[in-house]
């Protein structure tokens, strides 16, 4: 059974760190993946774009191809988009026995065991960890590194529980450096898609960062 794949995120904005990590994923695991932004993302200041605004971004940087497609069902729910909720209803949606994959990038990996009922995670899905170049250790500690010692696997089998490290080409971007060059004023192109630059709409939150208030 063909598995299905999420990366979900603030992707404030989407760049191409985001986009070929999870094209190079559907590629490992010959997997459907939906990116799925979140509307309130735990653990973080609110985004800097509404949640409309980053899904419309999301739909210009997806366009013209359908491997990679955009589920919005975090948009629905109010209060914080816990992860745990986004599996528990992909896993209702998609029956008991389908693999279903959490993919993470291996930063936000190291930090799971932070997260709201974290070791359900691993009863609804696999954990796909996106290798992610930039400063500091990404090794998972304590808890964590203990819960997933006995899960590691080489690749998905069976519907969840494993955690399984998917290497993708390093690229060096964040949603963060991108925000600081809007904010001082630069043009942050090409490090997310020329279609996010068509629409002056899309990218005006950021542009705003850079004017004074
Ligand atoms: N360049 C990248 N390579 C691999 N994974 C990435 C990359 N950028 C983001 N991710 C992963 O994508 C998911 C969503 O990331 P998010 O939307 O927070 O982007 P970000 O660039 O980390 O944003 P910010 O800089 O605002 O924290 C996370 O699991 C994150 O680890
Ligand atoms: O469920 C949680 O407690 C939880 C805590 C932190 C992050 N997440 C999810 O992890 C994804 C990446 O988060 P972020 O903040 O790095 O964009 C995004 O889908 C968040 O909703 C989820």
């Amino acid at each position: 059974m063909r598995p299905l794949a999420i990366l979900g995120g603030t992707f404030d904005p989407v760049h191409h760190g985001h986009l070929r990590a999870a094209w190079e994923a559907a590629e490992a695991l010959d997997a459907e993946v939906r990116l799925v932004p979140a509307r309130t993302p735990p653990h973080r200041p609110p985004p800097v774009a509404d949640a409309a605004g980053r899904v419309a971004l999301l739909r210009a940087a997806l366009a013209g191809q359908n491997r990679l497609t955009l589920d919005t069902r975090e948009l629905d729910r109010d209060g914080p988009s816990y992860t745990v909720d986004t599996l528990a209803s992909l896993r209702a949606d998609i029956g008991p026995d389908r693999p279903l994959v959490l993919l993470v990038g291996a930063d936000a990996f190291a930090g799971l065991a932070s997260w709201h009922l974290w070791q359900d995670l691993f009863t609804f899905a696999h954990v796909g960890v996106l290798t992610r170049p930039g400063g500091g250790s990404h090794e998972p500690t304590g808890p964590l590194a203990n819960f997933v010692a006995g899960r590691r696997a080489e690749r998905v089998r069976g519907p969840a529980g494993a955690v399984v490290h998917i290497a993708i080409t390093p690229l060096d971007i964040a949603a963060t450096a991108i925000r600081e060059s809007f904010a001082a004023g630069g043009e942050p192109r090409f490090l997310l898609p020329t279609a996010c630059f068509e629409d002056e709409a899309l990218l005006a939150p950021y542009r705003a960062l850079g004017q004074p208030s």
